[in-house]
């Protein structure tokens, strides 16, 4: 009965510049068609340039008017802050300043923490969190000068529980949590709003690719298996 009265009003996505990290692929390619087709102007952040302008040529088919623009932009959003700060500011220049960014770049590795090489524990970290907290770091500034913007997490249902197979992944899902809870506090006031979605296994290609390092019997009993 209060939801109305505690809830931000929801964005406008007619016009808005919304940015997809992971936008070429999955779950960031779908949210992308779905702002897209409410009229929302897209910057998709990927690495793979060729994958990138498919996938802008795959957007475009759900055009509402022939404004609106699907923008590429290739970088690791893992490595370097300076780097994804000056490729954010370039589409700001481009499409104006981020009314919604969702931070969905991520991979996964699963196997027996034993298995598991260590650096597959910093990257993990790298791409999941660090990931996202750059994108998120680069923007917030204008969001609180604009009083308006959303930031979305996509963590997963591994960053509410630790399961089986996933100790490289689940800590950096719990991490975007974390964040997201402290970041809030301080940007709620700016009228600045923060998303966690903790999505399920969801058919894409970068689930397709964590399959295949796994086996069904690990799935389903939590014994000694091969994994
Ligand atoms: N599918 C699932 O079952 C679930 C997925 N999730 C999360 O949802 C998100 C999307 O997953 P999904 O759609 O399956 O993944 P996909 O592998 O299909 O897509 C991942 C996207 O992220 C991009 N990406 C990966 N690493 C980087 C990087 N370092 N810098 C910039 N872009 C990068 C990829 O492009 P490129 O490789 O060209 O850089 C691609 O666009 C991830 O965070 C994942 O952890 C959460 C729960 C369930
Ligand atoms: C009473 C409580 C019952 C709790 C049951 C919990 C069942 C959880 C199933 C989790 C499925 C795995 C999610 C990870 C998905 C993911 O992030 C990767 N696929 C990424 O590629």
């Amino acid at each position: 009965m209060v939801s109305p009265l505690i809830s931000p009003k929801s964005l406008k996505l007619p016009g808005a510049h919304v940015v997809v990290t992971g936008g070429s692929s999955g779950i960031g390619k779908c949210i992308a068609i779905e702002c897209y087709k409410q009229g929302a102007f897209i910057t998709l952040i990927a690495r793979d340039e060729n994958k990138l302008l498919q996938t802008k040529k795959e957007i475009e088919k759900y055009s509402v008017n022939d404004k609106q623009v699907v923008l590429c932009i290739s970088v690791d959003v893992s490595k370097d802050y300076e780097q994804v700060e000056n490729v954010l500011k370039q589409a700001q220049e481009k499409l104006g300043p981020v009314d919604m960014l969702v931070n969905c770049a991520g991979t996964s590795v699963t196997g027996k923490f034993e298995d598991i090489e260590v650096n597959s524990f910093e990257r993990l970290m790298a791409v999941n969190y660090l990931g996202s907290v750059y994108p998120s770091r680069a923007v917030i500034a204008t969001m609180k000068e604009r009083r308006m913007g959303r930031i979305v997490f996509v963590s997963s249902q591994a960053g509410q529980l630790g399961l089986f197979g996933y100790t490289a992944y689940s800590p950096t899902k719990f991490a975007l949590r974390g964040l997201a809870e402290a970041l809030q506090m301080e940007v709620k006031p700016y009228n600045v709003y923060i998303t966690v979605a903790y999505p399920p296994d969801t058919d894409t290609p970068g689930f397709a690719e964590e399959s295949k390092t796994k086996s069904i019997p690990a799935y389903n009993q939590n014994i000694d298996v091969e994994w």
